[in-house]
């Protein structure tokens, strides 16, 4: 298993474990803590969350151990993320295109992937913040945690190590890109259900049909027919 290291307070885990690369020395070196206090969303978000109650946790990967393009190595994770938190759970956990884990229609794990370099090697840095015991969250926001939606008190640590060692097994043992698509596809979010999206400000019915081996999600439109879509083209409202 890889090294695991724990603040009680950090700025964005994102940001901080580039200083515990300076003294690990495997291929897979984690940092976490409950009280995350600059958490870093997508797009330049924030991700904002409540302490001692949601886990902040950070992965760096050294990226010679997997050679797989940057949105397969990003749908393994999710695949990954989401088969823990099945397994944990016993509920059908499901990804939201591109890497966003649902429960019961609620977002309770956001995942913020980047490359960086330390030491002259290449890492891939997973950012996963998991909702575990936050109990109240805007009416308006399609957030939710474990808590929300299992109704289940789950122990931070214990959470956080069975995760920890989790994610280090299955990123040692790394499937085809073919597997990785098709367990990808098997837990789509709204897959083959009619669904509305948000397209250049337009509101259109459409079906979701798979992703790609190109990191394209077809959608099959009401009016446009099948077609496929990359990152931000698109938006699924739910
Ligand atoms: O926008 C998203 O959905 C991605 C959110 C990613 C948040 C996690 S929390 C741990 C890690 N540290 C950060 O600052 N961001 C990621």
């Amino acid at each position: 298993m890889g090294q695991l290291f724990y603040l009680k307070e950090c700025s964005s885990t994102n940001d901080e474990i580039s200083k515990f690369l300076l003294y690990g020395n495997s291929d897979f070196t984690a940092l976490h803590t409950f009280n995350q206090t600059k958490g870093r969303g997508q797009y330049g978000n924030t991700w904002a969350s409540t302490a001692g109650k949601n886990v902040a946790y950070t992965l760096a990967v050294k990226a010679q151990s997997s050679l797989l393009p940057d949105f397969i190595f990003n749908y393994y994770t999710a695949v990954v993320i989401r088969d823990f938190l099945a397994n944990l759970t016993d509920n059908d956990v499901k990804i939201k295109w591109p890497n966003d884990i649902i429960l019961r229609n609620k977002k309770i794990v956001g995942i913020l992937i980047e490359k960086k370099k330390f030491n002259q090697d290449n890492y891939f840095i997973i950012g996963a913040g998991f909702n575990v015991l936050q109990d109240h969250f805007d009416e308006i926001s399609h957030a939710g945690s474990l808590l929300t939606q299992t109704g289940q008190v789950y122990d931070l640590d214990d959470f956080v190590l069975n995760l920890h060692e989790y994610l280090c097994e299955k990123l040692k043992n790394i499937p085809s890109e073919k597997e990785i698509i098709n367990q990808f596809n098997g837990n789509l979010f709204r897959k083959d259900e009619i669904s509305v999206f948000e397209i250049e400000k337009e509101r259109q019915n459409g079906i979701i049909r798979n992703a790609d081996e190109k990191g394209e999600l077809w959608i099959e439109l009401e009016r446009d027919g099948l077609k496929p879509f990359y990152h931000k083209e698109i938006k699924l409202l739910y």
